[in-house]
């Protein structure tokens, strides 16, 4: 039998949060000499007590069989009120003295307990707080509910404590919030953990996100810059990895670093490496010793990562020094923080279905919103495939590979027709193939040909893109060109050896066709295109034949130079003149006299 609540249903807008209680300064308590040190079984305890952490008044919806849980007093435009309970680990530890194990206690603690509760805060010590947070960002998978890390400067227990402010900002937004993050609040700041990092040991504003603004403050009221909430576009289960790789380490660079560190660091077992590089991602390169020791561990397989000391900013090839690393194979962590790059090397590698290759990748990626990379900000078309493999769970190269497949020559295309070459290149650094073929056999070159776009078409050439290649109608590239009468790209592409093909007796019919609409500009496209315009149709009939006919003076003259001889006869043994005569186009005669006399006196004057 279920347990029973104490109220039917949950017919008061409550919210229930999980808080874990791992250690930390926040519920230390001082000895007669002043040294702080946790104390089991007091801050729950204690809690109760506290008219502004407990309002003893409000009943609250529970279960039969659970302790009664702790309920915030009631707060000004709070939507819920949020009822929480305490579960504290044994032992209590001071920050300083926590790790993996501990990082996959609480991620466990928070899947086991994920579907009872409404959001979850983590009490802990501020010296690590920002490694724990960064880990479980990675760790809990398709999160949907707030998960807040928080802890103190001062124990909650002393007057000038800053830990009553962060406990209750903490639940408030766990149970108030729809933000589906590991965040940090701390100071009246609501951070997103994995861009945490500690740069107070004193200030009540201990934590900052260097790269990433606050996605919220307090302050009279509390402010949500919904915006800035990554929200993971899947309806996945949540789910919790809780393996991660022991052997990884941060290298931090200093002037006269020696190669036998860099060996210490990288040797076995290491399988990942954070460095710490100088500003934009530099190392020394005098010491060849040195940048060998690195080649050789990334050859090993060893996973290198590069991120700066600096606080701000991110690494970017622009100097030879840092050049160097991603010629090696050194995978660029951006603006990753310290906390954020290990904890996230830590979290790749121990995946196993993954192989090198998309470990490395996913390294370079934002997937929880911990870094920005200068390629995603140049072009938003390749957030839309990162948001679609996120979106369709691709974590495989193999599926990653297929996903591009469909979706690259779709931007290609509106590269293309935008007429924008830096998409373009953009698109083939990120791995698009600009030679690949739709459905229906038409490449890129079709299109670029079809809208025009003349610089495309020479970077799609420069790029191999076939220029012979048919689609299923039979058509090429010259063909869209010679449709819309481009002649600068009939000439580029006619440079780069493309040829109609065309057997002679369709030409021949077209050729006719143009003839008799008077449309001369086609007809000089075909021509530019490698076209006879003498060629003659079934009848034996050439297009001047057609036009002296028809009495088309503009055609007649346009053809004339292009005609050696006039005297063409056709199956009835007929020239385009006799055709003139017959039907009494005088004007045309006379023009094709003109022009036998010219010709004539051409041959005297070269003495023919
Ligand atoms: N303020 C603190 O919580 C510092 C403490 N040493 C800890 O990290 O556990």
């Amino acid at each position: 039998m279920p347990p029973k609540l104490t109220c039917t249903c949950r017919q008061k807008k409550e919210a229930r949060v999980h808080v874990i209680y791992t250690g930390g300064t926040i519920g230390m308590m001082r000895d007669d000499a002043g040294v702080l040190a946790p104390m089991p079984n007091e801050l729950p305890k204690r809690l109760r007590e506290y008219p502004t952490c407990h309002d003893c008044k409000y009943q609250p919806t529970y279960f039969e069989d659970e302790e009664p849980p702790l309920v915030v007093p009631p707060v000004e435009g709070a939507p819920y009120r949020v009822l929480y309970d305490i579960v504290e680990y044994t032992p209590l530890l001071d920050s300083s003295s926590m790790g993996m194990d501990d990082w996959r206690r609480i991620a466990c603690d928070v899947g086991e307990n994920y579907y009872r509760y409404d959001g979850f805060v983590i009490l802990h010590g501020t010296d690590t707080l920002a490694y724990t947070a960064s880990a479980l960002a990675f760790m809990l998978e398709n999160l949907g509910k707030p998960v807040v890390v928080t802890g103190a400067q001062i124990p909650i227990f002393e007057t000038r404590t800053d830990g009553r402010d962060n406990f209750l900002g903490s639940l408030l937004v766990a149970g108030n919030y729809n933000i589906p993050e590991v965040l940090v609040f701390f100071g009246n700041k609501i951070l997103r953990g994995c861009r945490t990092t500690k740069i107070s040991s004193e200030s009540f504003h201990a934590f900052d996100s260097p790269n990433q603004s606050p996605l919220g403050e307090t302050g009279i009221n509390i402010e949500i810059n919904s915006r800035q909430i990554f929200r993971p576009c899947n309806l996945a289960e949540f789910s919790v990895h809780d393996r991660l790789e022991p052997n990884v380490s941060l290298l931090r660079f200093y002037p006269g670093i020696t190669p036998q560190i860099v060996r210490g660091v990288v040797s076995e077992p290491m399988r990942g490496v954070v460095l710490q590089t100088f500003g934009a991602g530099n190392v020394p390169t005098q010491s060849e010793e040195l940048l060998d020791e690195l080649r050789s561990a990334v050859d090993r397989g060893v996973l290198i990562i590069n991120i700066t000391q600096c606080g701000n900013g991110m690494v970017a090839p622009i100097y030879e020094t840092g050049k160097v690393l991603t010629e090696m194979g050194v995978v660029p962590g951006y603006d990753m923080t310290q906390e954020a790059a290990l904890t996230k090397l830590a979290y790749v590698l121990a995946k196993d279905d993954w192989d090198i290759c998309n470990k490395r990748k996913v390294m370079t990626l934002s997937i929880r919103g911990e870094l920005t990379t200068n390629k995603v900000a140049k072009i938003n078309d390749i957030d839309l495939v990162e948001g679609v493999a996120r979106t369709l769970h691709l974590s495989t190269a193999k599926e990653r590979e297929q996903m591009c497949r469909t979706f690259f020559p779709a931007l290609v295309a509106t590269a293309v027709l935008e007429g924008d070459v830096q998409k373009l290149s953009d698109l083939r650094e990120y791995g698009a193939d600009l030679t690949a073929t739709n459905s229906d056999g038409r490449t890129a070159l079709h299109l670029a040909s079809y809208a025009g776009r003349l610089k495309i078409c020479c970077t799609l050439l420069a790029h191999g893109c076939p220029v012979a290649a048919r689609d299923r109608f039979n058509r090429t590239a010259l063909h869209e060109a010679v449709d819309t009468d481009n002649h600068l790209i009939i000439q580029l592409l006619r440079q780069n050896g493309a040829e109609l093909r065309d057997p002679p007796e369709v030409q021949a019919e077209v050729l006719r066709a143009l003839a008799e609409r008077q449309a001369c500009k086609r007809l000089e496209s075909f021509r530019l295109a490698g076209a006879n315009l003498t060629l003659a149709d079934r009848t034996g009939r050439t297009p001047l034949h057609y036009a002296c006919q028809l009495g088309h003076i503009e055609v007649v003259e346009y053809l004339l130079p292009y005609y050696p001889s006039r005297y063409i006869k056709d199956e009835l043994g007929m020239t385009p003149m006799d055709y003139a005569k017959a039907a009494n186009k005088d004007y045309i005669v006379t023009l094709l006299r003109a022009r036998d006399k010219a010709d004539r006196s051409d041959r005297c004057l070269c003495g023919d």
